[in-house]
């Protein structure tokens, strides 16, 4: 099917709401579950201290290494086993970026890796690449490594990166790597219905978004 005959309905069951910003109360989260339940998402994404989280109906899902990647991937792993521990069923977790940059895929393969380790195999888990700071040869090979280190998805970015956010370029090479494999998320910076349909032609099977009710309001029912 074409993205642009998509309903709100099917792109809302593609969302991953989502709350990552420092100054995110527990209000605010409340408020964050309140919104994703009326929109009817998938999932709502919030920082690893807003756990545990009642969210009944929603899949729970959090970051770990965020937003950076430059933690020791043994804190990532410990940070990613707590909250799963704390009833996250999605870990999105940020790569050591400079070893991508650097082309030691061998270590971004490892931080992989140990996260995976340190969760088992049933919670999902994201790899966020952050593509804007990447080239595309690194974009490609990350993916790879994320494949073999058996994560369940790519993600192009935080939404904290200056070099920027997600971008059709981007998601149709990770998808050309790994799509059917892996899944594709696209993040940061999708403000808007058109934005959301282009990264989903151009291969995202999960959006994550802070605005979701600006992109769904500009969807037909
Ligand atoms: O992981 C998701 C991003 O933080 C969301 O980014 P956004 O606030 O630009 O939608």
């Amino acid at each position: 099917m074409s993205a642009t005959t998509l309903t709100r309905s099917q792109v809302a069951a593609m969302i991953d709401h989502t709350l990552l910003a420092p100054e995110a109360s527990s209000q605010a989260v409340r408020a964050l579950v309140d919104e994703a339940r009326e929109l009817d998402v998938y999932a709502v994404c919030v920082s690893p201290s807003m756990l545990p989280l009642r969210a009944e109906g929603l899949v729970i899902a959090t970051v770990v290494g965020f937003p950076s990647g430059k933690h020791h991937s043994l804190i990532k792993g410990a940070e990613a086993r707590l909250a799963v521990e704390e009833g996250a069923r999605e870990v999105d977790m940020v790569i050591d970026i400079g070893a991508a940059v650097a082309g030691d895929y061998n270590a971004v393969l490892a931080d992989i890796l140990t996260v995976r380790e340190a969760i088992g195999f049933d919670p999902v888990l994201k790899v966020i690449i952050e593509s804007a700071a990447l080239p595309d040869e690194a974009i490609v090979e990350v993916c790879r490594a994320a494949a073999n280190a058996g994560a369940n998805f790519v993600k192009t970015s935080t939404g904290f990166h200056p070099a920027g956010g997600a971008s059709e370029h981007a998601v149709r090479l990770m998808a050309e790597t790994v799509g059917g494999r892996l899944g594709v998320k696209a993040s940061g910076g999708i403000r808007t219905a058109d934005a959301a349909l282009r990264m989903i032609e151009a291969g995202a099977t999960r959006l994550g978004l802070s605005g979701s009710r600006a992109v769904l309001d500009g969807l037909p029912d």
